[in-house]
């Protein structure tokens, strides 16, 4: 060994004999630490108790953090004068947090935790609230900006396992036939690894830049560079934050923080928590002020219980309004990081306008309510003026155009805001021309819909042809679909938004300002169409017409709008005896499904069921000819009190044989998509898949019609009491690329659309009407290959009820 070799030995040999010091300190501060926390409780033979916190505790930073017990009322907790171990967030707080919200189901307790969990942040270490509401969310930026994806595939995983713990693949696998899930797979892995000298801590900060650093990782190497991070992940990971370290990189975080939640925690963690220097006297009124906090907490003399006083209720009220100034701006602009520094840094209620709708970030969209009739909808309008448009069959894109010196800068957003700009260049270039023929427009947003034309003609076609389109990166030239974009809203305009004016004050604009463009070469440029209306103004039968062309043309059915904001009935009882009316705004509603857009689509009139969008959750080994695929399919709807899917009915109806094997691919046995153990949070209710579906995907299913089922818990309490609703007939129409799972129909659509059908077989109680079978359902062609029929019949196993 030479001298320089031998003084490097030294050193490390030094550094690794300090760390021991350390680490045998750290045990004898922990030791007697948690002795006299013994002692204060009162209890020395028992473990340490959670340390609650209490408002008299002083602000120091103890050696050992015990954490706080976050499921309390945030009304009866201070986390201000809380001691804090550093000045950055350790992860262990984080995942002490996910441990609490993994123990319960209950939303308020739920959201208790969260809130709580989010105020101890704000008050120690705003700089980390991003990064923890991120983690919290399983998610590691808005869809719409680029590189949020991990796309660690499971066998990375494994091998930065395998490399950290020294397991062998055999005991590995031991591990995971022991435990399915991979969380608790690395956590028992990791228990047999001792390490001499303790790595540095892992920070929620810390954490969320290396699964930045993940995501952004390409190129040559990607693999082993991603497979670096993860393993130093897994080696500063102690404990039980191994656990939630690989959870979360598996994406499978499974606690219940779904969108609402969040937004909702974090509103009440700012109206609870505000920065310090952000509650002036004018700002109270945000605020759920420490005066009204302390009346809360300390009940009236002799009462115990915490009594439903005044100041409780005017601390609710406080609560619920930040609430819904802080969805409301989310609906507007989604993005976690814009919310958090505009809440850090302003008061709640000016929330709104700090971060306000921009372009270049795309606003959550507004929703049509599903109608049966045209019948229905007269009714619903009650002689609102109203506007029937085309619903065109394509895909769903809001543009965003904003020129600065004279540089234009385009996006076009997809349904679910993932940015798809690359996929239409000849839209792109048609904007390009728009800009040139007029050089005063400099900003706008537009809902629109893409589809695909003929490039001779014109004519429009159907949404299988959009589909045939590349996805990324389409070059002009090589554009083999030409679309048209048909534009149905204006949000935007010369940095003003529009969304408050109404659906006839918007429209107008649109048309004044953005005339169609009709390209000489459709290849080379998209066209820009207005979608084609028919205008109703007191109620009169303009739209039967124009229905029947919709019906006759390669439309998806019609959008009915109302032209002004006015009133409408309610509900079935207001429709019944006339007097419950309620206001409807014509006004842009973001992220709601609202009445003033009722969309009537060919398939709800001319076929028996309505399609509903469902999450594959699940699925059975075929039989004979279908024992190698994956037949029948467990689909879900998405529950958004749960946050997560609960199973609806078994699908093995209108699937081609591409289909079948293509979703052998997508869910091979024993993957990280496809478990025999429910790794994922699923509500199956009596269904017992022989394998569960990581679920990501969502379907879009036409059904004959909606039972009470004894097997399905979807909209149980809803119809009837003790049991839950299916769908007969299911059968599989198309994928929904343009949705998310927690887009897909819930249990209040299927309970809508039970009464709705009840409504129209007169109390016929879910069964199937003479006629009304499957043999009706409009057939679409998969992949150039036929649809197979054979499979129309209902599961045999599946019990109907009729309802009770
Ligand atoms: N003229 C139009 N106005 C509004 N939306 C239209 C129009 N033409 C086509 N569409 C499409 O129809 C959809 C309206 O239905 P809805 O708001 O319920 O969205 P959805 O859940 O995607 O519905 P669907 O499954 O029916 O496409 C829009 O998302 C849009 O893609």
């Amino acid at each position: 060994m030479d001298l320089d070799a031998m003084r490097a030995e030294e050193a490390r040999w030094r550094s690794a004999t300090a760390a021991v010091a350390h680490a045998k300190e750290v045990i004898k501060e922990e030791v007697s630490s948690i002795a006299s926390l013994r002692e204060e409780s009162g209890s020395p033979s028992k473990a340490a108790p959670r340390q609650h916190i209490n408002l008299a505790m002083p602000k120091s930073k103890p050696t050992v953090m015990t954490f706080p017990d976050l499921l309390v009322d945030p009304l009866l907790t201070t986390p201000e004068v809380c001691p804090w171990p550093s000045a950055t967030t350790p992860f262990s707080f984080l995942s002490h947090a996910l441990v609490s919200l993994s123990g319960t189901r209950s939303r308020i307790l739920i959201l208790n935790i969260l809130t709580n969990t989010l105020r101890y942040i704000i008050a120690h270490d705003p700089a980390s609230l991003t990064a923890a509401v991120y983690l919290l969310s399983n998610s590691l930026g808005p869809t719409y900006q680029p590189n949020t994806e991990l796309n660690i595939g499971g066998s990375v995983l494994s091998k930065a396992l395998l490399s950290t713990t020294s397991l062998t693949q055999a005991k590995l696998r031991r591990l995971y036939q022991k435990h399915g899930d991979p969380g608790d797979v690395a956590f028992y892995a990791k228990t047999s690894v001792r390490t001499l000298i303790p790595p540095s801590p892992l920070t929620v900060q810390g954490m969320y830049d290396k699964l930045l650093a993940i995501a952004g990782s390409k190129g040559q190497g990607v693999v082993k560079r991603k497979e670096e991070i993860v393993s130093g992940l897994l080696v500063q990971a102690q404990g039980e934050e191994v656990r939630w370290v690989y959870r979360i990189l598996s994406m499978n975080l499974r606690v219940g923080a779904v969108r609402n939640t969040l937004l909702q925690a974090v509103a009440r963690a700012f109206a609870l928590s505000p920065p310090a220097d952000l509650v002036q006297k004018d700002g109270e009124e945000d605020y759920v002020a420490e005066n009204l906090r302390s009346q809360v907490i300390a009940p009236p003399e002799g009462k115990k219980k915490v009594p439903v006083d005044d100041a409780r209720v005017r601390a609710t009220e406080i609560l619920l309004k930040s609430e819904g100034t802080v969805k409301r701006t989310y609906a507007q602009h989604p993005n976690y990081g814009h919310i958090i520094n505009g809440l850090l840094n302003g008061r709640l209620g000016e929330l709104p306008d700090k971060v306000p709708l921009t372009v270049g970030v795309p606003l959550l969209p507004t929703l049509g309510s599903p109608m049966r009739s045209l019948e229905e909808i007269y009714d619903r309008l009650s002689g609102l003026p109203f506007s029937a448009e085309m619903k065109y069959d394509g895909q769903r894109a809001q543009v965003h155009v904003c020129v600065i010196d004279q540089r234009a800068s385009v996006r076009v957003f997809s349904r679910h805001l993932e940015d798809m700009t690359d996929k239409y260049p000849d839209i792109l270039a048609m904007l390009a021309s728009i800009l040139a023929r007029d050089p005063s427009l400099h900003s706008f947003i537009l809902d629109a819909e893409v589809v695909a034309l003929d490039p001779a003609t014109g004519a429009l076609k159907t949404f299988q042809e959009l589909s045939n389109r590349a996805r990324k990166d389409v070059k002009l030239e090589d554009v083999k679909v030409s679309v048209g974009l048909f534009v149905f809203d204006l949000l935007y305009l010369n940095g003003q938004p529009l969304l408050s004016e109404t659906f006839r004050q918007r429209r107008a604009t649109l048309r004044q300002r953005l005339p169609p463009y009709i390209p000489q070469d459709v290849r080379l440029s998209a066209r820009l169409e207005w979608a084609e209306n028919v205008d109703s103004e007191d109620g009169e039968d303009v739209v039967l017409e124009f229905w029947e062309r919709a019906v006759a043309g390669k439309y998806e059915g019609l959008m009915i709008k109302i032209l002004d904001s006015g009133e409408v009935i309610d509900d079935e009882i207001g429709k019944k005896n006339g007097s419950r009316r309620k206001p409807l705004p014509a006004t842009y509603e973001p992220d709601k499904r609202t009445m003033a857009w009722l969309k009537l689509k060919k398939d709800y009139v001319l076929t028996t069921g309505d399609s509903l969008d469902l999450i594959p959750i699940g699925a059975w080994h075929g039989n004979g000819r279908k024992a190698a695929w994956w037949s029948p399919i467990l689909l879900a709807v998405w529950d958004e009190n749960e946050g997560r899917p609960v199973a609806l009915c078994k699908c093995m109806s209108g699937f081609t044989d591409v289909f079948y094997k293509k979703l052998n691919e997508k869910y091979p046995d024993g993957s990280e998509t496809c478990s025999r153990t429910p790794l994922w949070d699923v509500e199956t209710g009596g269904y017992s898949p022989t394998v569960y579906f990581n679920p990501h995907e969502v379907w879009e299913v036409r059904g004959a019609d909606i039972t009470v089922s004894p097997t399905s818990v979807t909209a149980k309490g809803l119809i009837d009491p003790s049991r839950g609703l299916s769908l007969r007939f299911p059968r599989f129409m198309k994928l929904r690329e343009d949705k998310g799972i927690e887009n897909a129909s819930t249990p209040e659509d299927i309970a809508r659309m039970y009464r709705t059908q009840e409504g129209r077989v007169g109390g016929a109680g879910g069964r199937v009407e003479p006629g009304m079978d499957d043999g009706e359902l409009v057939d679409v062609e998969l992949e150039s290959e036929a649809v197979e029929e054979s499979e129309s019949e209902e599961d045999p196993t599946e019990p109907v009820l009729a309802s009770g």
